[in-house]
């Protein structure tokens, strides 16, 4: 008899032209840039010399990209074969952490509903444990799980008697579903929840009046006036325990447990990575599931049966035992048509992924990721091992267990350990994601993609574009300090794995330099063109061709992985190139700059959580597909001097050198890329000059972009340009 199968993979179909395009694209590339070799040589300027440095970093950058498509693999999983392999009662023991940080930015509701969307999951209910990170130390958060444990008593045997899918409460009554006789009852039990919570939410506090149960009282207590959320000792809170709580229906429920690490005002917290290294060690004292899955607050479980897809990889007889995690794609649910901001990062989650995982494992995507423990920190790899043996035998509640659980999570219990040095989750950057992936593929563990067609999971994006921007600039800035770290992907990395892999990594560490080109290319070809000034070659010459088809070849491909093989819209992929001149101009060189800064210790990085307020009329733009400027942020500077020089130094090339001096053949290029940024920058001429809704462009930041690009084209006629007619 066969084994029955649980999983599958095999070479995207794509992959032989990948390999054609990548190879032909090279060759064009490396005889562009000898043609820049010689022009430096033979006849330097600083505009040759600026375009060389933009091309080599383009070069660089899509040199090593083209390592995700060498060898891209499609995965499948057969859950449905699951019971004929392993039975319900071997299923591993799970714990979920779902990471919280700030009760304003993210709303406790949301949470409450995530963790309701994964205790619900079609999963023993014996062998699922639920942990809340908050790292805002919040009574706010507290409380609606306290009203969340209770409400979870009627809404888990709801969604297993009907079988419902969606098993996030508001996602569910959001949508039109079937209803059953008890719905109705359910669905008021869940409004009067959500609005207990929101009104303490509102409040700011919880009166104590309004909680009966005498343990969730003293609970409370612990918030003495000198609680802050940056200082403050561990609270631990057992809300649902498997061994006492019972369902409406009588079955056991999952443990919930509530956990807030102490917080000191001069000890580093290393951001989530460090509240997940506390999850790992006091999860290990209470329930110490062998499967850990990591969850950001927003990204709810989108199908109860997930988990069962992550053991067809882990119980798998074949399986490899290097594997150390399944990632399921980070995929959204509330993108616009046109997915104006680019959130779906359509490339990262589910282009370039399938390359990582044909060569030695996708990264971690911070989310939606199931470890086996033992990989990121088991008990007896603690450093100084505290804890008595046999710990696992004492119920969650015990003193014993509470005792030891409480100094896991202290703040000085990582001293002298290699906690978040060799494991747990790496510290030292913003994105310990990626990071403690990389760090993890170097010590030679693997991991598997799984991206079945209804996402596991779904979260929310940024719904406007400063915060879009913000998130992209932490991101980069996170990378860069992967980067510039003694495990340097490119040197330590080519070192430690299959280099095609550690190339990738280099890849998206490196990406803030992208802002080099993308502002060479947006500003130095329109200021040469203000001052009737050529920097390319001719339409007759063969320098041209070569433009051409450089830039032909990069977007065409780039047009072809999203919308030919990757099923999206013409409208998608332009807004996804159109992000990508925004973060050059933006993010990106924000990310080096901060990143600098740091370096030479003028500044610290941290975390800005991105905030997952739904804001109604901010909602409403984004439903249009309207760009949100409303804020003074010093991100869009860039951006809207670069998209008012391109206006200007189009309309100066079209009226006067052009129509009056037909030189069009000469300034061809120059007036293409003025012309390409302008098509582009439309969304922000309306908000700078159309527009007056409360999301258009704050009227300082045009005028001061307006002065500013009119300063830069006056500068460089007197500076600049005068010397290099003259030379
Ligand atoms: O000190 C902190 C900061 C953040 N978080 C949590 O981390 C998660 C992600 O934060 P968010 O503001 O949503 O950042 P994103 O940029 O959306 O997160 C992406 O990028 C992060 C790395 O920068 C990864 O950790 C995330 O998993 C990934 O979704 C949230 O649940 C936060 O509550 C903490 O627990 N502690
Ligand atoms: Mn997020």
């Amino acid at each position: 008899m066969t084994t029955p199968l649980l999983h599958s993979s095999k070479p995207l179909s794509k992959t032989w032209f990948n390999r054609i395009f990548t190879l032909t694209y090279s060759t064009i590339v490396f005889v562009h840039l000898f043609r820049h070799c010689r022009t430096l040589i033979y006849s330097p300027s600083a505009s040759s010399f600026a375009l060389f440095i933009a091309d080599f970093v383009l070069a660089f950058m899509w040199l090593t990209a083209q390592c995700f498509h060498w060898n891209p693999i499609e995965r499948k999983t057969y859950p449905e074969n699951l019971p004929q392999l392993v039975k319900e009662s071997e299923y591993p023991s799970l714990d979920v952490f779902i990471c919280t940080a700030d009760p304003i930015k993210e709303p406790p509701v949301g949470v409450v509903n995530t963790a309701l969307s994964v205790l619900a999951y079609e999963y023993p209910t014996d062998k699922l444990s639920v942990y809340i990170s908050d790292d805002g130390g919040s009574k706010l958060t507290l409380y609606a799980f306290m009203e969340c444990a209770k409400f979870a008593k009627h809404w888990i045997p709801y969604c297993k008697k009907y079988n419902i899918v969606d098993r996030s409460p508001e996602v569910y009554f959001g949508c039109d579903t079937a209803w059953f006789s008890e719905t109705d009852e359910i669905k008021v039990m869940y409004e009067n929840m959500k609005s207990r919570i929101e009104t303490v939410v509102q409040s700011g506090d919880v009166s104590l009046d309004e909680i009966m149960e005498s343990d969730f009282r003293n609970a409370f207590k612990k918030w003495t006036p000198d609680f802050t959320r940056r200082q403050h000792p561990t609270v631990i809170e057992i809300l649902l325990d498997n061994c006492v709580d019972k369902d409406v229906d009588g079955v056991v429920m999952p443990n919930l447990i509530y956990i807030s690490r102490e917080k000191s005002n001069d000890k580093p917290h290393n951001f989530k990575a460090g509240a997940l290294n506390v999850m790992i060690r006091a999860s290990g004292l209470m329930t110490n599931g062998q499967i850990v899955l990591v969850l950001d607050c927003d990204m709810y479980s989108n199908d109860p049966e997930a988990p069962l897809r992550a053991l067809c990889y882990f119980m798998d007889p074949n399986a490899d035992p290097k594997l150390a995690f399944v990632q399921f794609p980070q995929r959204f649910s509330c993108i616009n048509k046109n997915d104006i901001y680019a959130s779906e990062f359509l490339p990262e989650t589910q282009i370039l992924s399938l390359g990582m995982d044909g060569l030695l494992g996708v990264q971690f995507m911070g989310t939606g990721g199931f470890f086996k423990r033992h990989v990121i920190g088991d008990i007896p790899s603690f450093g100084v091992n505290k804890f008595s043996n046999g710990i696992h035998s004492k119920p969650i509640t015990s003193r014993d267990v509470l005792v030891s659980a409480h100094e896991a999570a202290s703040c000085n219990y990582e001293d002298n350990t290699n906690w978040g040095q060799q494991t747990g989750f790496r510290y030292g950057t913003l994105t310990e994601d990626t990071y403690t992936g990389f760090r993890l593929h170097c010590e030679g563990w693997k991991s598997v993609i799984c991206n079945p067609k209804r996402a596991a999971f779904l979260g929310g994006s940024p719904s406007n574009l400063n915060d879009m921007l913000t998130q992209i600039k932490r991101w980069y800035l996170g990378y860069l300090e992967i980067f510039f770290n003694k495990y340097c992907p490119l040197t330590y990395g080519v070192r430690s794995m299959n280099p095609l892999h550690a190339l990738c990594y280099t890849h998206y560490t490196l990406r803030s330099f992208w802002s080099i080109p993308v502002i060479v290319y947006a500003f130095l070809p329109q200021v040469s063109l203000i001052n009737s000034f050529s920097v390319f070659p001719k339409v007759s010459e063969d320098g041209f061709l070569l433009h051409a088809l450089l830039f032909l070849g990069a977007y065409g491909k780039d047009f072809l992985d999203f919308v030919v093989f990757g099923g999206r819209t013409m409208q998608r992929w332009w807004s996804h190139q159109r992000m990508w001149l925004m973060w050059g101009l933006s993010s990106y060189p924000f990310a080096l700059l901060e990143w600098s800064l740091k370096s030479l210790g003028l500044s610290t990085s941290g975390f800005n959580v991105t905030s997952k307020v739904v804001d109604e009329e901010q909602n409403r733009l984004y439903e249009q597909g309207v760009f949100e400027f409303g804020v003074e942020s010093v991100l869009f500077y860039p951006i809207s001097i670069a998209s008012l020089i391109n206006l200007l130094s189009f309309v100066k090339g079209v009226v006067i050198d052009v129509i009056l001096n037909g030189r069009l053949e000469e300034l061809f290029v120059q007036i293409c890329i003025s012309g390409f940024v302008v098509v582009n920058s439309w969304p922000i001429y309306e908000g700078m000059f159309l527009r007056k809704d409360r999301g258009k462009m704050p009227l300082k930041i045009s005028l001061a972009s307006l002065a500013t690009a009119i300063a830069i084209c006056v500068a460089s006629d007197c500076l600049w340009f005068s010397k290099v007619r003259r030379s």
